[in-house]
């Protein structure tokens, strides 16, 4: 055996003895074996004392497309900012696939491994155009040192020409983003997301502020990303989830209190009672 071949058999051999149970996972591999993209298990946060979450367990199949709901306080944004790392549970589980620790990345590490986050509020660069944007969101913290134009390989062109389709902005490329509709905004700010390419793409309140329209081409844009990506979505419009949804978590005090379809947690007696507040 030649010691290329010794090399990488020893390689493969230290991969199969670390966290992944016997299977040969390369470093930055997601490892989907188990079924699941996402794992929380038992997490719990405090804020000066108030449980924010508490004993939360939540898993998210690969190519699923998840709607979280639940009344204001629940604990939604928290969960998002403990899966991008922005807080950190006091205890608990978070894994990104079988072998990620996630409570071991920072921010900026866990965004590298493809998790894609959306804030409420569009944080996109009002002053560049939308393709500008697009190009800085690709290309990251390098396109602020070089040129922006001409740099791009031919298939990252392609890969701009693909989201700017799907955003539904193709003509509106050379426009200041600053001049984009709110819901325009919205979809530029999903397409930053998209050219980075992530494995799960977590979006908060995504139609919040759009009008029937741009809520109904959210839920078209979403329903095409369906399967290609992870997509877990919080929103409080119950209209825009009963159009894009499959299943539905109700978060209510910080822990999952029903799961189901949509018409089947709506009509879950302890759903009923959190959201009137009985
Ligand atoms: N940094 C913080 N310090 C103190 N309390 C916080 C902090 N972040 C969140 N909370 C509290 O934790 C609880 C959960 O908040 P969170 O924003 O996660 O709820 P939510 O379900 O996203 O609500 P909404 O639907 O209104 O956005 C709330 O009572 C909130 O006031």
């Amino acid at each position: 055996m030649s010691p290329d071949l010794l090399e990488q058999g020893g390689e493969r051999l230290r991969a199969a003895s670390g966290p992944g149970y016997g299977r040969v996972v390369l470093p930055g591999q997601l490892d989907l074996a188990h079924g699941r993209i996402l794992y929380l298990e038992d997490v719990h946060v405090s804020f000066d004392g108030f449980r924010a979450i508490n004993g939360l367990s939540i898993d998210i199949s690969p190519g699923e497309l998840r709607c979280i709901i639940g009344p204001n306080g629940a604990g939604k944004t928290t969960m998002m900012d403990i899966i991008t790392g922005k807080t950190r549970p006091d205890r608990g589980t978070v894994f990104f696939g079988g072998t990620i620790d996630l409570l071991r990345h920072s921010e900026a590490q866990i965004a590298q491994l493809g998790i894609g986050r959306k804030f409420q509020r569009p944080t996109v660069f009002e002053a560049l155009s939308v393709y500008e944007n697009l190009e800085l969101a690709l290309q990251g913290s390098r396109a602020l040192s070089a040129s922006l134009w001409g740099v791009l390989s031919g298939e990252q062109r392609d890969r701009l020409a693909e989201v700017l389709m799907l955003i539904r902005l193709q003509d509106q490329m050379t426009r200041a983003a600053g001049l984009l509709s709110h819901g325009q905004k919205q979809w530029l700010e999903i397409g930053m997301l998209l050219v980075q390419d992530p494995k799960l793409l977590l979006l908060d309140e995504p139609v919040a502020g759009m009008t029937d329209q741009e809520t109904e081409r959210t839920a078209e844009l979403i329903l095409t990303l369906k399967g290609r990506h992870s997509i877990v979505v919080v929103e409080h419009d119950m209209g825009f989830v009963d159009r894009i949804a499959e299943k539905v978590t109700v978060l209510a005090e910080g822990s999952v209190l029903a799961e189901g379809s949509l018409a089947q947690v709506q009509a879950d007696e302890r759903v009923i009672e959190v959201y009137l507040g009985r």
